[in-house]
């Protein structure tokens, strides 16, 4: 069974996109989905890149291209009022719901608090009741996202995407081949059904 590996961080809305449409994309494909959060700002550093708001006329123009894509999609999206938010310990959370088979549930559930719901993912309460409501005993895993081998594991994501050339997100990978974009997931699919 072919694997696309999804490296994303919650702060890239285009990840967020990316995430409401890749179940049911890897459903069709046969295909099973790595959840791999990696920081993106350390991904931009790395490859001399940077945020697209960060040029005004590109800043307006993602505005509207995210509510076309919400729309065509049929999935709610409202820019998140908390950005650019901490992400880091949501994304060490996605590896210990990962070790208890839920870092989907984790992942998803974290997307949408943050891009559907506007919720602030940085805060330790909204983490709590995001654990819990995919079914972690929320305590023992805001301890756990303290702990060297949680943060171990999302740098060594980040190095690896670094490595095998990510420059953006989001940044799936089939094999070797990368694909960058939620504009990009026709060719994914391709790419697990070849
Ligand atoms: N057209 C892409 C845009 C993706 C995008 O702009 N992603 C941002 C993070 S949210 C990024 O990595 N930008 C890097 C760049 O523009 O080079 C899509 O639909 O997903």
């Amino acid at each position: 069974m072919k694997t696309v590996d999804f490296f994303f961080d919650f702060s890239s809305p285009y990840s967020y996109l990316a995430a409401t449409q890749l179940p049911a994309l890897a459903a069709r494909a046969g295909a099973t989905i790595a959840y791999r959060p990696f920081v993106l700002f350390a991904v931009f550093k790395a490859a001399g890149n940077d945020m697209p708001a960060k040029i005004p006329t590109k800043g307006a123009y993602l505005f509207k291209d995210l509510d076309r894509w919400a729309r065509h999609y049929g999935v709610p999206f409202r820019f998140s009022s908390h950005f650019p938010s901490n992400t880091i310990k949501a994304m060490r959370m996605v590896h210990v719901a990962a070790d208890q088979g839920k870092a989907e549930a984790f992942s998803q559930a974290a997307f949408r608090a943050m891009w559907a719901e506007d919720r602030d993912i940085a805060s330790p309460e909204t983490l709590a009741e995001l654990a819990r409501g995919v079914g972690l005993d929320a305590e023992a895993a805001l301890a756990a996202i303290e702990t060297p081998a949680i943060k171990d594991r999302l740098r060594a994501d980040t190095d690896e995407a670094i490595t095998r050339g990510a420059f953006g997100a989001p940044a799936m990978f089939v094999g070797d081949e990368l694909f960058w974009g939620n504009d990009r997931l026709h060719f994914v699919e391709e790419a697990l059904k070849g």
